[in-house]
């Protein structure tokens, strides 16, 4: 590297860092610098192949930061894995490719809490400008989606495509959903998540490869003098200077083979190391709660006390049921002949079970629709007596959400496989679809501090699991929800048994009881350094600048105030989209 100094030094080449660094580096006169403690797997077929992207679930490979949760008190004291990518791209070279989006009215919930600006209206331009959408004459005619260019991009960067391939055990559990009072929504990336709808995947539609920011943002730009990548490069601290009192970062020291190094920053340091590791490099670099910082003397610059609190998360209960053989599922790949010609498929003709995630339609629902007579008015009271006297407008603000018959609390997503959910595997000929369900707006706030100041040490994650039984209770709506599903006439004739969590679990307490032992997240962190108002716990301003500094500012899932009802990484673009042009325009 010839140069150690540019004017902006980006932390963090993940799904956001890598739009921010390559829209910033789109003038030629500014420089550039990125960070990132992984290597650059971009190219591997493993990474980009959509229906090995579930492979990844399986447990820590070397791209992954290998976060395990502190023993948590209300899961049977199961220390979770938590994966993360450490990768070029990040977790969006590791995830599973769904591209949601939420509902308008969470995104508005944003400005409503503080955050100037950040609504549904302002955002969809981003959203627009991330992403080329592709929807076939068939598809749309299957699911009624069309492209709209009022909220769909055609010239963005990153592919957003409709599954190639789907189970045909979509069909029942359609019907199932419609007897139940959930309808097919044509509109659910339109600013209305409600209703269900075909999954939409981070897939090129030519190559049928996983898209993403080290893909569609990264790889295009990696020539330009103008961007440098380091890999292998963990970021250890921000320099601060004191310029007339105010607080200014002048670089960011990382390690690289072995050896501590800095490099300089002309103008600012972005931080965009994600929900779990962003927290921590504000925490090793003097911005957090006193105490703490005190505790593990670290010399104290901004007494931040929001530093890695608010953590929120999507959390997940899992159902697997054997399904007649007339329905196909993904577990066919587990015999290697059928596994081999499916890999010839792909490789020949883009098509086949490997094109896609084995996820194709899900459901999003409000607790009005999938509650049990009278359970809604419990929570509500239960939710009442949560925020009294809370200060975390966060939870205020999802109270309302729960209250709304428009804005949906619970993902039940269908896999057509046998989900890995530490109850038993796929007997070999049998058929199976999972459903996936998550509660999109927890009650239960989450943590991630450092235990020391040494920079390679991981933060401890708390994500305090149920510490609201109001989380439990939602779920086990969830799993009832998901029974009554399987008594549908449609289903009934499908599915041959309920295997997880399977028929001895039968009472709310045995259901939460199985809920506690194989809970999980789904992946989804976010509000860590949280865009609120600073006396609300908030950690960035409106313009995603850390407060107290003058020129440090966050862009990854970690601002994002409040949770919101879609798989993230969507959203996570326009974030950094719109990142890119409050920098711009503040140079
Ligand atoms: C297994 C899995 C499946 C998922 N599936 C989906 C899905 O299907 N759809 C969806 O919408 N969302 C999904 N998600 C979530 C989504 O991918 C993430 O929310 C999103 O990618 C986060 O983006 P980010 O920019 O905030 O952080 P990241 O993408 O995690 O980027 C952070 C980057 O910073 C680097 N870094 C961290 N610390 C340092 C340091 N000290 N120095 C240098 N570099 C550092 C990391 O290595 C990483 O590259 C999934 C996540 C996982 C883990």
């Amino acid at each position: 590297m010839a140069s150690t100094t540019f004017d902006y030094v980006v932390v963090g080449a993940g799904s956001a860092g890598m739009v921010v660094s390559t829209r910033l580096a789109e003038n030629a006169d500014t420089t550039v610098c990125v960070l990132e403690a992984g290597e650059d797997l971009t190219t591997q077929p493993n990474y980009l192949i959509p229906g090995l992207s579930a492979a990844g679930l399986q447990g820590p490979t070397d791209a992954d930061w290998k976060f395990y949760t502190k023993p948590q008190e209300n899961a049977k004291g199961r220390s979770i894995w938590t994966p993360r990518g450490k990768v070029v791209g990040g977790c969006g070279t590791t995830n599973i490719v769904a591209l949601g989006k939420g509902h308008a009215e969470e995104y508005d919930a944003w400005e409503a809490l503080g955050a100037k600006g950040w609504n549904w209206k302002n955002l969809v331009p981003y959203f627009k400008k991330s992403e080329t959408f592709t929807i076939t004459e068939e598809e749309s005619a299957e699911t009624g989606m069309k492209f709209n260019e009022e909220f769909h991009g055609s010239s963005g960067p990153i592919h957003r495509t409709l599954p190639k391939w789907k189970s045909n055990a979509t069909v029942p559990v359609e019907k199932g959903w419609e007897a139940l009072g959930v309808s097919k929504s044509a509109n659910g990336y339109d600013g209305d998540s409600l209703g269900f709808y075909s999954l939409q995947l981070s897939v090129d539609p030519t190559t049928a490869m996983r898209s993403s920011s080290a893909t569609a943002y990264y790889t295009p730009n990696k020539d330009k003098e103008n961007l440098k990548l380091l890999t292998g490069a963990h970021a250890a601290r921000i320099v601060f200077e004191d310029r007339d009192g105010e607080l200014v970062a002048t670089g960011v020291e990382y390690y690289k083979d072995g050896e501590l190094q800095t490099i300089k920053a002309n103008k600012e340091v972005i931080i965009a190391t994600g929900s779990y590791k962003t927290p921590q490099l504000l925490e090793l670099s003097g911005i957090g709660e006193k105490k703490l910082l005190e505790e593990h003397n670290v010399p104290v610059l901004v007494d931040l006390p929001g530093v890695g609190n608010n953590l929120q998360d999507h959390y997940t209960a899992p159902m697997v049921v054997e399904i007649d053989e007339q329905y196909d599922s993904l577990d066919s790949l587990l015999d290697p002949a059928q596994a081999g010609l499916e890999f010839m498929l792909y490789q020949e003709k883009k098509q086949g079970k490997l094109t896609t995630n084995g996820a194709a339609q899900y459901a999003f629902m409000s607790n009005h629709t999938y509650f049990s007579e009278g359970a809604s008015e419990k929570a509500f009271s239960t939710a009442d007596s949560i925020i009294e006297g809370t200060a975390n407008t966060t939870l205020k603000k999802q109270a309302d959400f729960l209250k709304s018959e428009k804005i949906p609390d619970l993902e039940f997503a269908q896999f057509a496989a046998f989900l890995p959910t530490g109850d038993g595997v796929p007997a070999p000929g049998k058929h199976y679809t999972s459903f996936l369900l998550a509660i999109l707006h927890p009650y239960s706030r989450g943590s991630i501090h450092i235990t020391s100041a040494d920079a390679l040490a991981l933060p401890e994650l708390d994500l305090r699991l149920y510490e609201h039984e109001l989380d439990l209770d939602m779920l086990v709506e969830g799993i009832k929800f998901g029974r009554r599903l399987l008594e549908t006439d449609a289903m009934k004739a499908a599915v041959k048994a309920e295997v997880v969590p399977g028929p001895e679990v039968k009472t709310d307490e045995e259901i939460k009881e199985f809920i506690r032992l194989r809970g999980q997240t789904v992946y989804h962190p976010i509000a860590t350094a949280s865009m609120l108002p600073r006396e609300d716990g908030g950690v960035v301003d409106a313009d995603l600048k850390v407060y107290g500094t003058k020129n440090v500012r966050v862009v990854d899932a970690s601002v994002i105030p409040i949770h919101f009802s879609a798989h993230p990484h969507s959203t996570i673009y326009a974030v950094a989209e719109r990142a890119a042009d409050i920098i711009k325009a503040a140079a």
